[in-house]
């Protein structure tokens, strides 16, 4: 028996997976990542969050993440907050305001009262090749040629990339399944993306559906929350702090406007503890 300890958690409904990997040893690859993930042959998440010792040495923490299809990606929002509070739970650190390495930088998640946790995301990334998105133009509405048909949409990275469309009808009859998936995957993302679908209610408040990269649409996404209130904001349409209503429930994300860290706010909850057997056979569906 090879014992793997791990703790089921979610950020409004985005799930996870979470791994302490300092007291106890855990190798990733990607077909153990997706066998974890996977919710009929496996434990079931959208993401797998590790939890290691840093390697800078400004950094309390490192955290890795793994989407549901074994690719590993430079930020998770929803992961964020969930990661603080299992440190803070598992008694793996006394602080209650943290620095934590990802491969996209350091964000600082810091736990408040009752569920909630907030975490400064860093500052936004909008130059297309950074993103990475393939432009000739910066310019904050981007037009891309999907299936034959014209999409405007606004490219940001929050350590990882969105394109953000805005629909103008109710966002439950918005085509995320199909969009999503031919967005996803589109020539001029390189890296592929995350896409969102943002109904503004007003300047304050949005409704926000997410096809993940490397997991399909989740019930929420904490960095897709953050790229579309600076996608609504640069576009004129927001103006911060804007409440945005998820699937899973609702986030609060601050913004003082480019160059500025975006503050992500919002709940994060422990499930339950487990264990699994790393040595049983690892069935995938065909
Ligand atoms: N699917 C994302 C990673 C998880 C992000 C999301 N779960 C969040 O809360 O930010 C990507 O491939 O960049």
């Amino acid at each position: 028996m090879n014992l793997l300890h791990f703790t089921k958690m979610h950020g409004l409904g985005n799930d996870f997976v979470v791994i302490d990997a300092i007291r106890q040893r855990f190798t990733p690859s990607p077909e153990l990542v997706r066998w974890l993930a996977d919710r009929h042959f496996g434990i079931g998440c959208d993401q797998l969050l590790l939890v290691e010792p840093p390697t800078r040495p400004d950094a309390d923490f490192r955290y890795r993440i793994f989407n549901a299809d074994g690719g590993e990606v430079a930020q998770c929002g929803n992961g964020a907050r969930c990661f603080a509070r299992f440190v803070v739970e598992k008694g793996l650190t006394s602080k209650r305001r943290l620095r934590v390495e990802t491969a996209s930088g350091v964000i600082e998640p810091e736990l408040r009262e009752a569920d909630e946790v907030a975490v400064d995301m860093g500052v936004p990334v909008l130059e297309p090749a950074r993103i990475p998105f393939v432009s000739d133009t910066d310019a904050v509405v981007q037009t891309l040629e999907v299936d034959g048909a014209r999409v405007e949409l606004t490219a940001v990275s929050m350590g990882n990339p969105h394109a953000v469309l805005v629909v103008v009808e109710d966002v439950d009859r918005a085509p995320v399944a199909e969009l999503g998936a031919q967005i996803e995957r589109h020539p001029r993302f390189p890296e592929r993306v995350n896409v969102g679908f943002m109904q503004v209610l007003a300047p304050d408040a949005i409704r926000l559906r997410v096809f993940e990269r490397g997991a399909g649409e989740t019930l929420a996404c904490g960095t897709g929350a953050c790229a579309a209130v600076v996608a609504g904001t640069l576009r004129g349409l927001l103006r911060p702090p804007v409440t945005v209503h998820t699937r899973g429930g609702r986030l609060r994300i601050e913004w003082a406007g480019p160059g500025q860290p975006v503050i992500m706010i919002g709940p994060a909850r422990t499930v339950f503890e487990g264990v699994i057997d790393l040595d049983q056979p690892r069935e995938l569906p065909r």
